[in-house]
């Protein structure tokens, strides 16, 4: 999970705060001062934590809420809003449409990860149904080329490039001209990195985007250089039309919230993160799941459709029945764990289910992670239909979880430790009991269908009295406009 260590710390002063039995304004001040350290820390520029300190006082006004009523919900929300904002430039970014060709231009300082940016957005879109194409009109940096293609060619991509032409422009046109006339419907251009002068380099930009007429200029940038994101994001905007970000080495970095925070200061969306070298560590930016993931709330949503990606399709309307009901068995969290192992990294995967904290993934931690999951299914293993199906805590005696641990070699405290992870999981799931899961592609329904009955079963019943009841509650939602933000919102069905 990326800026795991900002998450934690997050998280844990909201945690402290809840543990304190009268919630004033010292213990207030206490929880924002832990979450300013952290966000400082992060190397988020001073005036902007400032400024969300005072926005959460001014919203959080402790005198207003009368006794009784959750406070650490409100206060979580007031937080969780104010790093929305510091997070979201209010401007959508353009987004190729599937069938009709979008020419997309990349520029970015050299070192920033561009070449392989490059290759991670067209393998995530081919992976979504599009033919997409690489264009290499870096003539600058000798090897470019060969860099491209070896990741183009492992990613069974085409590619056009020239060892013998030096006019970037020139290459870019052809390029393109080709992938048009064979349908590739988004035709991604690599521009140079670097040039003996700055003006050189931006001069080189404005003319392939000139020759190419891109539908959308993406800029990569390195999230090590923290908020001094803001003066290079601008500097580039200055010279082409710069109309999203996408910053990389999120995995690496600690300074990941200043990157962040100063790209959405120059109103530039920033669309995904690189979180590592691989082709799949590449994720869509979209700022609420990002944040909920962040303080541990989940990213139901975003899990669904993660669950739609890798669950094959016969096997989905069962198992999103069953998660519906609320019946979370041990062959559940099997199949889940089936899935997960399929689904790519797994601490992108987990951080998107409620109740998995920023820090139980953090980066590096993903293979004892992995390997805890494939002994979890050993046991299971070993387990007979009846205790795999039932969902009845009390089958799991003493006697049974000896049976387990012999046959599959571990020790028994493993499998009540197991077990500890199964019930606290199942604790999860059950509250998203009567959820009306849309079918695939019907995603952004889950907002829809939401209605406000399933929520009113996930939010606390303080919370729930603090809307103004279920009224309230309908026309909050009309406001939020998607309920799976809500959803992100309120924990998710987190068991906090
Ligand atoms: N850990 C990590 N490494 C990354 C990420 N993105 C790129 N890299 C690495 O950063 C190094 C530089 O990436 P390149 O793709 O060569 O990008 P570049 O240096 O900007 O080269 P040009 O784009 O040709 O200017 C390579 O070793 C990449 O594997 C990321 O998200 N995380």
């Amino acid at each position: 999970m990326v800026l795991a260590q900002l998450g934690g710390s997050i998280s844990r002063a909201i945690q402290q705060m809840s543990n304190a039995t009268i919630i004033d304004e010292k213990v207030l001040n206490e929880c924002l001062n832990e979450i300013t350290r952290a966000l400082l820390q992060s190397d988020v520029q001073f005036k902007l934590v400032r400024d969300m300190q005072t926005n959460i006082k001014k919203i959080v006004n402790l005198d207003d809420l009368a006794a009784g009523h959750n406070k650490r919900k409100i206060i979580q929300q007031a937080i969780f809003n104010e790093l929305c904002k510091m997070l979201d430039p209010g401007k959508p970014a353009f987004t190729p449409k599937k069938g009709k060709t979008s020419v997309v231009m990349f520029v970015g300082l050299q070192g920033s990860g561009k070449t392989t940016t490059c290759t991670k957005y067209a393998y995530y879109h081919q992976k979504k149904g599009w033919k997409p194409a690489l264009v290499c009109a870096d003539t600058f940096r000798a090897g470019a080329f060969d860099q491209l293609k070896q990741n183009a060619t492992k990613a069974k991509i085409p590619f056009y490039g020239s060892y013998m032409e030096s006019d970037p422009v020139k290459i870019a046109v052809e390029g393109v001209e080709r992938f048009k006339k064979e349908n590739c419907d988004l035709i991604i251009v690599d521009t140079s990195g670097r040039h003996k002068q700055e003006a050189a380099l931006f001069e080189e930009m404005r003319q392939v985007s000139e020759a190419t007429k891109p539908d959308l200029v993406i800029f990569v940038m390195d999230s090590s250089i923290g908020q001094a994101a803001f003066d290079q994001a601008q500097a580039f905007k200055q010279s082409v039309a710069v109309g999203a970000v996408i910053v990389t080495k999120m995995d690496g970095h600690a300074k990941g919230g200043g990157a962040l925070s100063a790209v959405a200061a120059t109103k530039s969306p920033v669309i995904f993160i690189g979180t590592g070298e691989h082709m799949d560590e590449f994720e869509v930016f979209d700022v609420k799941p990002f944040v909920s993931r962040l303080l541990g709330m989940g990213d139901w949503s975003g899990f669904m459709d993660k669950i739609h990606e890798v669950v094959p399709m016969d096997q989905q309307p069962e198992l999103l029945q069953k998660l519906s009901e609320g019946n979370f068995t041990l062959r559940i969290m099997y199949e889940q764990f089936q899935n997960i192992l399929k689904m790519g990294p797994i601490g992108q995967v987990f951080s998107m289910l409620p109740g998995f904290s920023a820090e139980l993934m953090p980066k590096g931690r993903e293979k004892e992670s992995q390997a805890k999951i494939k002994r979890y299914m050993t046991m299971m293993d070993s387990m007979t239909n009846e205790e795999l199906d039932s969902s009845n805590p009390k089958l799991m005696n003493e006697s049974r979880m000896m049976r387990i641990a012999r046959g599959s070699g571990r020790h028994i405290r493993e499998v009540m430790e197991m077990m500890e992870e199964y019930k606290r999981l199942a604790k999860i799931w059950s509250k998203m009991k009567g959820l009306k899961i849309p079918k695939k592609g019907e995603m952004s329904a889950l907002s829809r269908n939401m209605n406000a009955q399933h929520m009113s079963k996930v939010l606390p019943p303080q919370m729930l009295k603090q809307i103004g009841g279920m009224g309230g509650l309908q026309n909050l939602m009309k406001q939020m406009g998607s309920t799976k933000d809500m959803m992100g919102m309120f924990g998710g069905g987190g068991d906090k």
